[in-house]
């Protein structure tokens, strides 16, 4: 890394995304006007939460829900618990989701949630107590026709069971389709949980074949042992990948014969945290920089960077997480012919599978598990392709192809409502 790249390196998320919209969207010949609506979220909610915690004090939380836009259908996107979430992530979180709905064809804009606060440290009821009043506090703006949210970072199930009741007694209605990724029990859909994961897989597949590499036998890196990356390192198990390495956020494990993944799967608390059961951890970093073929991080914001970019040894890198590698090190990654799968399609199993859910949840009636990844399979390749063919045909790096594609129908509806 030269000094010149350390100081033009940008870290801020929103920022950083602002400039490929702008980029994607003057390719799609739109002016300024288009990219003055689309460059930041329609709507976003700051809230103060009191909540009264075990030892009877009360705490009060601040957290977000950001719409980027109505303009195709209701927003959707996760609900974020972490301590570091900020206004700004938030927000890109929602134009991120906005740009993967678009790719999926899902008739969405995007939506995302955060509050800030730490699950890991408070109590099973003090998490109850946090989700329910953060849903009251954002009840006014969401809804099944307005913004449907969903579990992320450190929200599970259980998370979504306790909104969906909270928002039931709101409403005075039994409001399963107000959000997805709920327990089965209470209409969620078959597949859910392990659907973000699916679909990361079916992109490594797919990025496989066009790379001429086969999966039996290679070396996979996974980052994050979480709902994406745990469910990943299984299903690359599974298909006779080597899974050499996994970390969370307390350290890394690496085995150069291959981790024992359903063992560790076993060991996985709910915040998917495993390496402190474990000694002879390595560290996230040098995870990201070890010899490989395929790398997934499956965490947090800001991994792949300027830092890094050059000493990265995978071939291919999907990206589970959202945001995982900045746009600087998407360009090194570019130059060195790494292909890597940008998150608004690596990820979008996970917003496909939700819709299934919100579907199903409409009509009343539920799928098979089988017919839900036969969906999300369909559904996966077609946006595969989409995205790789218009990067090879524009010559272009797949997060801008990618971006082309997610912002090509909302640029066309936000036309046709004419708001621009
Ligand atoms: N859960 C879902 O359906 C979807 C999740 N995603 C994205 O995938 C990523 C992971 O989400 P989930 O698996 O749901 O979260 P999770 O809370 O289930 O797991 C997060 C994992 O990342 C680890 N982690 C946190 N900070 C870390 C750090 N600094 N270094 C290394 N590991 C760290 C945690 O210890 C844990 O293992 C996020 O970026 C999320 O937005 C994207 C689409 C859907
Ligand atoms: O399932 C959903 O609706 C959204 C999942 C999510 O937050 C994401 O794709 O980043």
């Amino acid at each position: 890394m030269s000094q010149n790249e350390s100081t033009a390196e940008n870290l801020n998320v929103l920022t950083s995304t602002q400039a490929v919209i702008k980029e994607a969207l003057t390719k799609l010949g739109y002016g300024s006007e288009m990219y003055e609506l689309l460059k930041e979220p329609l709507r976003t909610l700051t809230v103060r939460i009191p909540v009264r915690m075990d030892d009877d004090t009360v705490r009060v939380f601040t957290g977000y829900r950001a719409q980027h836009s109505d303009a195709i259908g209701p927003a959707k996107g996760g609900i974020r618990f972490h301590p570091d979430v900020t206004e700004d992530e938030v927000k890109a979180l929602s134009i991120w989701m906005s740009v993967k709905c678009g790719i999926a064809n899902l008739p969405y804009g995007g939506g995302k949630g955060g509050v800030i606060c730490d699950p890991r440290e408070m109590s099973f009821r003090e998490q109850e107590r946090l989700a329910r009043a953060y849903v009251r506090a954002i009840s006014q703006i969401v809804g099944p026709t307005k913004d449907i949210p969903a579990p992320d970072v450190m929200t599970n199930s259980q998370v979504m069971a306790w909104m969906m009741d909270e928002y039931s007694r709101i409403k005075e209605f039994d409001s399963p389709n107000f959000i997805t990724g709920k327990p089965i029990a209470l209409g969620g859909s078959l597949g859910r949980d392990t659907s973000t994961a699916r679909g990361v897989a079916i992109c490594i597949r797919e990025a496989a074949r066009v790379k001429g590499i086969s999966l039996e036998g290679s070396r996979v890196v996974v980052q994050g042992f979480g709902n994406a990356g745990s469910y990943l390192a299984k299903f690359m198990h599974e298909a006779g990948a080597k899974v050499i390495a996994i970390s969370d956020a307390y350290g890394a494990l690496y085995d150069e014969n291959g981790l024992d993944i359903h063992s560790l799967l076993e060991r996985r608390d709910s915040f998917g945290t495993v390496t402190k059961l474990f000694k002879n951890t390595i560290s996230n970093k040098e995870l990201l920089e070890l010899d490989c073929d395929i790398l997934v991080p499956a965490a947090i914001e800001n991994q792949i960077t300027l830092e890094n970019a050059y000493d990265i040894k995978a071939k291919i890198i999907v990206e589970a997480a959202n945001g995982p590698t900045t746009m600087e090190a998407t360009r090194i990654l570019s130059e060195r012919d790494i292909l890597l799968v940008p998150d608004v399609l690596g990820n979008s199993g996970g917003v496909i599978v939700s819709y299934f859910e919100w579907v199903q949840n409409n009509q009343g009636y539920y799928w098979t598990e089988v017919e839900v990844e036969t969906r999300l399979e369909e559904l996966m390749v077609r946006s595969f392709e989409t995205v790789y063919n218009t990067a090879q045909a524009r010559n272009i790096d797949m997060r801008l192809a990618a971006y082309m594609v997610g912002v090509r129908r909302l640029a066309e509806a936000v036309e046709l409502r004419g708001w621009v």
